[in-house]
């Protein structure tokens, strides 16, 4: 702890407070994490942590938050992560209502890059929705908070708390399902991305029509999606795991293709 300098609280997340910290010796910026071990313990969250310590620690990827270590003294864990400079891409989600069509398709082929890797390690996410994803300075996507990643295929044992309106239909009716519920929520991610809203959410908070409406796959794309991104996301939002777009193939798809980056020749 003394190794660094505390500096202004980043954010709340569920067990705790996120800081911008500097590393004394080097002077590298940090973001740390600290997590109460009483709260953790309260929510018996204890194995989801040292899960996602275990395999946020040993991905390499660029849109991939770090996790560089983790210590702790017998009321805090502090998780040491790389700090991501625009924050929360919920926060820039909500103040511009709706991203452009270019800035969303980078977005989404920086996630799909970040899955095929995780993918290939056998690890989903489970959890991918906009208050995990953090923005770099160069507007680099980070997945952050893989506390609800595990290895595939798996069986959700614990409740589902936060927002519903990324569940699976696999997850809702607490199916066994493996990585291609992270195909799901790309799915959704790329729906709210583009509309500003999630596909199923409605006004009022009522929990069953939620979950009534991701079952029955009821979503309507509204008109001003364009025709390659409706079919990217119909692609992705298909009840039957196996009909989903396969990651690799998202890489490939023509509104991935068409607002990549023009490379510098
Ligand atoms: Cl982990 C991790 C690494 N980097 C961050 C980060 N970075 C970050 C940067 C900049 C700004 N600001 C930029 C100017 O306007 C005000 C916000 C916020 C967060 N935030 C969170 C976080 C967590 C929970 C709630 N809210 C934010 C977690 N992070």
């Amino acid at each position: 702890m003394n190794n660094f300098d505390i500096g202004i609280g980043l954010g709340k997340g569920q067990f705790g407070r996120v800081y911008i910290a500097k590393e004394k010796t080097s002077g590298f910026i940090v973001a740390l994490k600290v997590l109460k071990i009483s709260e953790l313990r309260k929510s018996n969250a204890e194995k989801q942590l040292v899960r996602e310590v275990e395999i946020q620690a040993n991905l390499r990827h660029p849109n991939i938050l770090r996790l560089y270590g983790h210590f702790h003294d017998e009321r805090y864990v502090f998780l040491v992560l790389e700090y991501a400079a625009k924050g929360e891409l919920y926060r820039h989600l909500k103040r511009c209502t709706r991203f452009t069509e270019k800035r969303t398709s980078r977005y989404i082929a920086q996630m799909a890059g970040a899955l095929t890797y995780i993918h290939g390690k056998h690890v989903i996410h489970r959890d991918i929705k906009p208050e995990n994803l953090l923005l770099d300075m160069n507007d680099q996507l980070k997945i952050a908070d893989f506390g609800w990643s595990v290895h595939a295929p798996s069986q959700r044992r614990k409740t589902i708390c936060g927002t519903k309106d990324y569940l699976s239909p696999e997850m809702v009716d607490n199916q066994p399902h493996d990585e291609k519920i992270d195909l799901w929520s790309l799915g959704v991610l790329c729906f709210e991305l583009l509309t500003g809203n999630a596909p199923f959410e409605e006004p009022s908070n009522g929990r069953d029509t939620t979950y009534k409406r991701i079952a029955k796959v009821d979503f309507t794309i509204p008109d001003h999606v364009s025709v390659d991104a409706k079919d990217l996301i119909v692609s992705l939002l298909q009840r039957d795991p196996s009909k989903r777009l396969p990651i690799k193939e998202v890489l490939s798809h023509p509104w991935i293709l068409k607002h990549q980056r023009k490379s510098i020749i």
